[in-house]
């Protein structure tokens, strides 16, 4: 049946060979279905409840905003408006981000004080979204293995001056150690002598260019995490100012009985991306063979799987117990997900999944194991999205 459903669809036999091996229902990637999917735009919060912003937007846009009641500050929008060039958007005052996308945000409860730890933050609409649920109190710290989209991300922050409790470490989150910074930072004395990080500018001299010039070279080499953590950006109460180099990456994790650490922390891991169907689209433009090398090879699923395994497992290390993780992909096979889940909890006494209390009201479905949940194009009128909530008992 599924087959016959799916063979009226544009899609590479494998393909639908890929997604019934995986439960899918091919039909969600019927373009009647990318099409009449909305856009969804976060407002700031301070403008989310005000009708008075509200009605400048819906001018701006020239189209009705609808109010996502599942989600606070999100509403939709047709899809094919574009928010870009509109003076809202370049203030900073709203954000393109999908539903799904915001709910993975809002399923880690952030609340003002707390220390949070976004493990693959680039290029930080979710970064974004923390940094205002976090609000005036606590931290932000973000890292991301690919220096360009981080960078990407600091211009965000510095352009809609977002990053005052943040800072952004180019690392390999597999295996980055560093703590937040309120747990050590009382018992330093700065010594007047040494050399300490000032307040942060975008013109740094050019003979610190010249190193973080030399070190570019090299990033690409993190992946033994042998490489240390490069700090790219950090905002005036991050907590980094006033340090001195050893400082810094003194705050490091270096047992594994840790009762200490973040808060919260994201995983929101590299994956294959086939839960957008407007990902999955764009084949149709760059050849059905890519697609097969990107999704379908299993050598590559084998080694994301293995690194989303990793990543969650380090996120979990750094977590304080009591804390709580959340791991999203938008990948909605099972091999990145339930498995990944399943073969984390099956190493990690300590740790359990969480009930998602917020997601009673949310248009997602049960993953194959209670409490983890996926949103489904089909159903919930967003891209495909999976999350899992942990909680450490122990160390
Ligand atoms: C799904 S994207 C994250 C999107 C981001 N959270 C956001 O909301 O904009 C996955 C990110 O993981 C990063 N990544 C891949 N391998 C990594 C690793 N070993 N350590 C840290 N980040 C990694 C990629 O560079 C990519 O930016």
């Amino acid at each position: 049946m599924e087959t016959a459903a799916a063979a009226s669809l544009p899609l590479p036999e494998a393909f639908i060979e890929f997604l019934n091996q995986n439960g899918l229902d091919p039909s969600i990637y019927n373009s009647t279905i990318a099409q009449s999917t909305p856009r969804y735009i976060r407002l700031k919060p301070g403008y989310s409840d005000s009708e008075t912003f509200v009605s400048e937007i819906e001018i701006e846009l020239n189209c009705k905003l609808d109010k996502v009641e599942w989600l606070p500050g999100f509403y939709s929008i047709p899809p094919h408006i574009q928010i870009a060039s509109t003076e809202s958007y370049k203030q900073g005052k709203m954000y393109g981000m999908d539903a799904a996308s915001g709910a993975a945000v809002f399923a880690l409860n952030v609340s003002s004080g707390d220390h949070v730890l976004d493990l693959c933050a680039a290029p930080g609409a979710k970064l974004c979204m923390l940094l205002d649920l976090l609000g005036s109190s606590g931290s932000l710290t973000g890292v991301d293995i690919a220096k360009h989209r981080l960078a990407a991300c600091r211009t965000m922050l510095q352009k809609y001056a977002l990053g005052d409790r943040c800072r952004l470490f180019v690392a390999n989150g597999t295996s980055f150690s560093l703590l937040p910074l309120q747990n050590c930072t009382d018992a330093f004395l700065i010594e007047e002598t040494k050399e300490t990080f000032k307040e942060w500018t975008p013109k740094r001299p050019w003979k610190e260019r010249k190193a973080s010039k030399a070190r570019d070279g090299i990033t690409s080499k993190l992946v033994a995490g042998t490489q240390e953590p490069e700090l790219i950006f950090y905002g005036r109460h991050s907590g980094v100012v006033g340090l001195t180099k050893s400082e810094l990456f003194r705050i490091s994790c270096s047992s594994d009985s840790l009762d200490t650490g973040y808060d919260k922390v994201l995983v929101d891991a590299e994956c294959t991306h086939d839960g957008s169907i407007k990902h999955i689209q764009k084949f149709e433009d760059w050849g059905w063979d890519t697609l097969e090398r990107r999704i379908l090879d299993a050598q590559r699923t084998d080694i994301l799987t293995n690194l989303q395994l990793q990543l969650l497992r380090n996120g979990f290390r750094l977590l304080k117990i009591g804390g709580s993780l959340v791991y999203s992909t938008c990948s909605l096979t099972v091999a990145q997900n339930e498995d990944v889940v399943e073969q984390f909890l099956s190493e990690n006494p300590h740790a359990g999944l969480q009930e998602i209390d917020a997601a009673k009201n949310w248009p997602c479905q049960s993953g194959r194991i209670p409490k983890t949940l996926r949103f489904d194009p089909l159903t919930s009128q967003t891209s495909g999205l999976f999350i899992a909530k942990f909680t450490k008992y122990a160390a």
